[in-house]
């Protein structure tokens, strides 16, 4: 089975070329193949498949030839993955799957959460994601810990909890899922830790957030995770719209809300390319 490997700051994905949808993708092929220590490792999987031949997308495709099929390493579904989209774009322009458009063109991609649309630069991708959408109030636990939190919709469901006060980031212990109401998030959340950043020359907020994603723990970046905590950061500085500069611990992402549209961009990059033996995984 080919292969390539990619990323966005530091968001890991197994991408798979399956363009007619023969292959037989299940939930314990994309965990083994995800697995860091006996399969190839990443945060998910990205099949890359024609829209037309995927039953979740050809109701949903409208222009988009091209339908990302993505995955989390514990091989469940997600509605949305805004890294996995960036990187899913990097890999159609650099196979020649897809072109650049030209003309200020924007190249659309079929997601379980409707179409985005890229914009391809020469180390960035920038994609135009789901507004989001901030509509109600809850808590994360962590331990003994209990941080209120916004409720975010990207297309999937977000938690973004400001730390208190005198809290660090670093200091948090994520290796195990934070505790949350599973009446308000009855299939699961993404739930997101920020504080405060001083602000760099480009951008009108700085935050500075830690992750853990839904169907894969801890990640070093959460491309929607980003666009919910711009989206939170705006409303807590009174603001409509603006260039949020979001820091993870793999490095920045931009995000430009002006209240109509919501622009997530940052470095997308492929590394390696091979062919895996499934049926040699997980013996
Ligand atoms: N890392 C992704 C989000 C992937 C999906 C998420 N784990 C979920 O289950 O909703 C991103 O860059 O947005």
């Amino acid at each position: 089975m080919e292969f390539t490997k990619g990323h966005g700051t530091g968001n890991d994905f197994v991408i798979l070329p399956d363009p007619d949808g023969r292959l037989e993708l299940t939930a314990d092929l994309v965990a083994a193949l995800c697995d860091r220590r006996r399969g190839i490792g990443a945060d998910g999987v990205l099949r890359v498949v024609r829209a037309a031949k995927h039953p979740d997308a050809v109701d949903l495709a409208g222009d988009a030839e091209w339908f990302m099929d993505y995955w989390n390493s514990d091989g469940s579904f997600a509605e949305m993955c805004g890294n996995g989209a960036r990187v899913f774009v990097r890999y159609l322009v650099s196979t020649g799957l897809a072109e650049v458009p030209g003309g200020g063109a924007t190249l659309p991609i079929a997601t379980r959460a409707g179409v985005v649309r890229a914009v391809v630069g020469d180390g960035t991708v920038a994609v135009q994601m789901r507004l989001p959408r901030v509509y109600d109030a809850s808590a994360a636990t962590l331990g003994p810990l209990t941080v209120p939190g916004a409720v975010v919709d990207c297309g999937n469901p977000h938690l973004v909890c400001a730390l208190p006060a005198g809290l660090e980031l670093a200091g948090l212990d994520l290796t195990r899922a934070p505790g949350f109401d599973p009446v308000v998030f009855p299939s699961g959340v993404n739930v997101e830790f920020t504080v405060p950043a001083e602000p760099v020359p480009g951008a009108d907020l700085r935050v500075a957030m830690r992750v853990h994603e839904r169907g894969s723990a801890e990640t070093l970046s959460c491309g929607t995770g980003a666009c919910a905590v711009a989206a939170v950061a705006l409303r807590d500085a009174g603001r409509d719209g603006g260039v949020v500069a979001v820091e993870l611990p793999g490095g920045r992402l931009t995000v430009t809300l002006d209240g109509t549209t919501c622009w997530l961009a940052g470095p997308a990059v492929l590394v390696a390319t091979g062919e895996v033996d499934p049926t040699a995984l997980r013996p």
